[in-house]
């Protein structure tokens, strides 16, 4: 298949040779080319360049980009895309003055997910599951990170993550598991975390690795739910099978989990929203990807991660949606780079490259996506006819993609 689009008004995020982060001030520069065409043959974007210097491509399908934007498709290095029914009950509780705290306390939250999700059946699971993961395609997500951590047995965490590799058996969007066992402490183990921890170390870590079912391994590492010393007994277990960490830390309480995660080599570590200059400091010339998820914030009303505070210490910094039914039920990731701007007060430059290159990052597909690079997969999103770029962070509640071209193929 042989697709040539023309007369793009502006073409986003194209780089030669695309780094595999983007840093500090290196989040300032967003390349593009004005007036410009793009070629992709096979899925692959192949050539691209100004109008004016178009070769001739006789019998390819061409789609006409006057006026359009064209960029890569959003990366979305952090989700929970996979679980079973909602928690609308749970957001009423917080209107009415419920914190989430108070709500997990009470046997809600993950908890309450885990219940819903281990009575049900792997098929409907993958039904609702893919239901979501249509939704995010046509919002242009191109690659996904998809936990698991809403099973906690043995079983449902093991179904949660064969669920997701048939997602990504079924569908053409790049999608990379991480196991999260370590999510919430269940109410059989409730007075014995270490026993739960057992259980993960001993049956989960080594079927999960059995059955090649994830590449990456997370903790939730907060206050009443693992410590810094369970994320490290965890970790240095879940390198024995060469699991990569992604961790939870730091969404509510600064207890070193950065510090820890960086130790253990993580590749990312995600929420952010409460950081010490410490944990900033940890950060520093390593290759530990820093991840906000601004619509968990949202949904939630607590503090934004310090994005900005972190990009000016010369950190790297990616956005993903942490699409789940508890604390962000959106996986919309225009939404993300908008409240990241708004909120975060990113610039439109920073918010698309830390929704781009460093997402690709985060979920290590640097080498294939985020970016306009000969080579790399042909995953883009054209927008409708817009003014710049500008106005897609700007104009945060109209829906501005035109369309949305995943492996080459524009998805329906
Ligand atoms: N904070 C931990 N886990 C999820 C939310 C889990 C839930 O409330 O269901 C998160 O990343 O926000
Ligand atoms: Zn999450």
């Amino acid at each position: 298949m042989k697709l040539l689009l023309t007369h793009i008004k502006e073409l986003l995020q194209v780089r030669e040779h695309c780094p595999e982060k983007l840093s500090g001030d290196q989040m300032k520069e967003l390349p593009t080319l004005k007036n410009a065409w793009l070629y992709i043959e096979q899925g692959i974007i192949k050539d691209f360049g100004k109008m004016d210097k178009m070769g001739p491509h006789k019998g390819f399908k061409t789609l006409d980009c006057s006026g359009k934007i064209v960029l890569p498709a959003w990366c979305d290095s952090h989700s929970h895309i996979v679980y079973a029914g909602n928690r609308e009950q749970e957001f009423v509780d917080r209107i009415k003055g419920l914190s989430y705290q108070q709500i997990a306390e009470k046997g809600g939250g993950i908890i309450n997910s885990a219940k819903k999700l281990q009575q049900t059946s792997e098929e409907d699971l993958y039904c609702q599951s893919a239901t979501r993961l249509e939704e995010v395609m046509r919002l242009g997500t191109g690659a996904v990170e998809i936990k698991s951590g809403y099973g906690l047995t043995v079983e449902a965490e093991l179904k949660m993550l064969r669920v997701a590799k048939r997602l990504a058996k079924e569908y053409p969007i790049a999608i990379k598991t991480t196991f999260l066992g370590a999510h919430a402490i269940p109410p059989e183990y409730k007075n014995d975390k270490s026993g739960y921890l057992d259980l993960i170390c001993e049956q989960m870590l080594p079927q999960v690795a059995e059955d090649e079912l994830a590449e990456y391994v997370d903790i939730f590492c907060e206050e009443g739910y693992f410590s810094v010393a369970d994320m490290e007994r965890l970790l240095d277990e879940a390198k024995k099978y060469n699991l990569i960490p992604k961790v939870h830390v730091n969404q509510f309480n600064s207890i070193g989990g950065v510090e820890a995660a960086v130790k253990h080599g993580a590749l990312s570590v995600d929420h952010l929203e409460v950081m010490t200059d410490e944990d900033i400091n940890a950060l520093q010339n390593t290759g530990t990807m820093p991840v906000a998820l601004p619509s968990c914030s949202y949904f939630l009303s607590i503090p934004y991660a310090p994005g900005r505070k972190m990009i000016d210490a010369g950190l790297p910094l990616a956005l993903a949606t942490d699409y789940n039914p508890g604390s962000t039920p959106s996986g919309n990731m225009n939404f993300v780079v908008s409240t990241a701007c708004v909120k975060m007060r990113l610039t439109p430059e920073e918010a698309i490259n830390a929704a781009t290159v460093n997402g690709a990052y985060a979920m290590g597909l640097s080498h294939t996506h985020g970016s306009i690079t000969k080579g790399k997969i042909a995953n883009l999103i054209i927008t409708k006819e817009i003014p710049s770029y500008g106005y897609l962070p700007y104009a945060f509640g109209s829906n501005l993609i035109d369309s949305v071209i995943i492996n080459g193929s524009e998805i329906k």
